[in-house]
């Protein structure tokens, strides 16, 4: 179990509130290095406020989140949004697209390695001298066909992404956020509003980059067909506060879990699982 022995991303005591409501209540939870790891719970668990805090969009009202890269350790609590992404390498996508919809397919993954373009062209003297330039443009081209290829669209680099079915939309998005080279990429309902047969190639894609990137994914995924097949660690949330945390066929048989989802009360909770688990 990576998540314990083997810990990428700690969160410990993590609180959010709002005002008097408290939608991230003493959460704590390891994410493994290469695992799948998925929050999931029913609307309102605060899964969303969780990602928002890994990702600096929200300050944590408290407690660390503590990112083991290489040699370096970062305290995400206290960091800006823009140092999260490009010094801790944890990216995120959004539960509605944000492509660039009038820019290709091929300019949306140039877009995402503007960093090592901007340090290689302006910023470096090789790259004044016109020398590291081109080199750099070099592996960023290769680096989104890489991705094109991965998410089958090599043949459609040159149209508008906004012209793109959804669920190619979606892997686009996935490819975009891979492209910045992450150790920890955080993905916010990447299953919502697929068909079956997108859905297929979704859940390849994240098992792709498993077993052949670093990166390690967590996920927000109401699809539960996706979670169980997909994921090698789950965390359940409701009202904000952890559940149960384990292997997904843990959570599966958890009678808390079954509760939360179904809603049922304390004293009929015995004969749920029991029809749940037969
Ligand atoms: N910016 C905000 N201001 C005030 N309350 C918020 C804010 N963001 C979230 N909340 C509240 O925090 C709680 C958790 O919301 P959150 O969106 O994190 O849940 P969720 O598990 O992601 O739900 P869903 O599955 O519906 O997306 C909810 O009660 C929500 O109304």
């Amino acid at each position: 179990m990576r998540w314990l022995n083997d810990p990428l991303l700690s969160v410990e005591h993590l609180v959010m509130r709002f005002g008097g409501l408290v939608a991230v209540d003493d959460l704590s939870f390891n994410v493994g290095r290469s695992d799948i790891t998925a929050v999931i719970g029913p609307n309102g668990a605060g899964k969303t406020t969780v990602f928002n805090c890994i990702t600096g969009f929200y300050r944590p009202s408290g407690g660390a989140l503590t990112v083991r890269g290489g040699a370096q350790t970062f305290a995400l609590e206290k960091m800006p949004g823009h140092a999260i992404a490009a010094k801790a390498k944890v990216t995120r996508t959004f539960q509605n697209i944000r492509l660039f919809a009038g820019m290709t397919v091929l300019e949306n993954l140039l877009v995402a390695q503007h960093n090592p373009l901007m340090r290689a062209s302006g910023m470096s003297f090789l790259g004044l001298l016109g020398i590291a330039y081109p080199a750099a443009e070099r592996a960023a081209i290769d680096k989104a066909r890489h991705w094109l290829d991965k998410i089958n669209l090599t043949s459609r680099a040159d149209v508008a992404a906004g012209e793109l079915a959804y669920g190619d939309q979606r892997r686009l998005e996935i490819a975009r956020a891979m492209c910045a080279d992450p150790i920890l990429l955080c993905l916010d309902e990447p299953a919502a509003g697929l068909n079956p047969r997108e859905s297929a190639a979704l859940t390849d894609l994240l098992l792709g980059i498993r077993e052949t990137t670093p990166t390690s994914i967590l996920l927000i995924e109401h699809d539960m067909s996706v979670v169980m097949e997909i994921s090698d660690h789950v965390i359940v949330l409701d009202y904000g506060r952890k559940i149960a945390d384990g292997t997904p066929a843990q959570v599966r048989r958890d009678e808390r879990v079954i509760a939360a989802y179904l809603g049922v009360e304390d004293q009929e909770l015995p004969a749920v699982v029991a029809e749940v688990g037969s």
